[in-house]
């Protein structure tokens, strides 16, 4: 059982906004926490948030390695076999993000097409969803658009975050890596979701990976609840963005090409 009392793990504090991957997509490329979000936490006006659970669904083919990418960060293991994950599963991990507690649950789905229909009624109430792709195959990268629009159906597509993963970056030389990355930075930009190309087997790039969702997963979050709190007070919706190079978080978002 997780204690919501006890301190969060020192490898779990978030001071600074960790970088993007690739600044071509990205969430956004801003160096630090949007000010407004900064300021919030200082004074602690982050309302309901130290106190919410935010839902992180990972989807994307059978064995591209969804729950060895989870698996790695949450448990600092790896399995060499293949286990289908049938349905679902999760794992809980609790941050501290600019002195605010914020937990992830991070909803593991089964990527077998016989699972599917079971993995899928877990996909409402997503706050960010996680694409991923075995970078050695390119088929997985195609197929990514799909699961893009299935996981889109139960969620509102403005409010959700987007991110898509490519995985076994171990197992790939840089040659066909970087030619493979082509590919993926324009699915990724399409789709206005952040990229990212991770090792679970070496480690490589996942805790800078979920360091990055848990961190733009609290900055939406916290702006959300400024949004709401101030309309609470002069009876209307105040928008809260930003002029800079913010394409996300503040722009609604359109349906994406990929899933009309
Ligand atoms: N070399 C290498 N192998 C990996 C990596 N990640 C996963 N694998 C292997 O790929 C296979 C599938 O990994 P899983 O994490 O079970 O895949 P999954 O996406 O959860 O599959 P489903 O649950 O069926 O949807 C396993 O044999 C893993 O050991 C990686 O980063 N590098
Ligand atoms: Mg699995």
């Amino acid at each position: 059982m997780m204690n919501v009392l006890a301190p969060v793990r020192r490898d779990r504090v978030i001071a600074d906004l960790p970088p993007c991957f690739r600044k071509e997509a990205a969430l956004h490329t801003r160096p630090a926490f949007h000010p407004t979000v900064a300021s919030a936490c200082q004074e602690q006006r982050t309302g309901t948030v130290g106190f919410k659970i935010s839902k992180i669904i990972v989807v994307g083919d059978l064995s591209v390695g969804k729950t060895c990418l989870i698996n790695r960060f949450c448990k600092d293991t790896f399995d060499k076999n293949y286990k289908a994950t049938i349905g679902v599963d999760f794992e809980m991990e609790r941050f501290e993000v600019l002195g605010v507690p914020f937990s992830l649950q991070l909803w593991d789905t089964a990527g077998q097409e016989r699972f599917k229909c079971i993995a899928s009624t877990y996909y409402r109430g997503a706050q960010a969803i996680v694409i991923v792709f075995d970078v050695n195959d390119v088929a997985s990268l195609e197929h990514t658009r799909q699961w893009l629009a299935d996981a889109l159906k139960e969620n509102d597509p403005s409010n959700v975050i987007l991110f898509l993963v490519g995985s076994k970056k171990d197992l790939s030389t840089p040659a066909q890596y970087s030619l493979m990355e082509k590919d993926a930075l324009k699915v990724a930009q399409e789709m206005q979701a952040e990229y990212w190309a991770v090792s679970s087997l070496t480690g490589e790039n996942v805790r800078d990976f979920f360091f990055r969702v848990a961190a733009l997963t609290f900055e939406s979050s916290v702006l959300a609840e400024l949004e709401r709190s101030s309309a609470r007070r002069i009876g209307d919706t105040v928008r809260i963005s930003s002029n800079e190079n913010d394409l996300y978080l503040s722009a609604p978002r359109k349906k994406p090409k990929c899933c009309q």
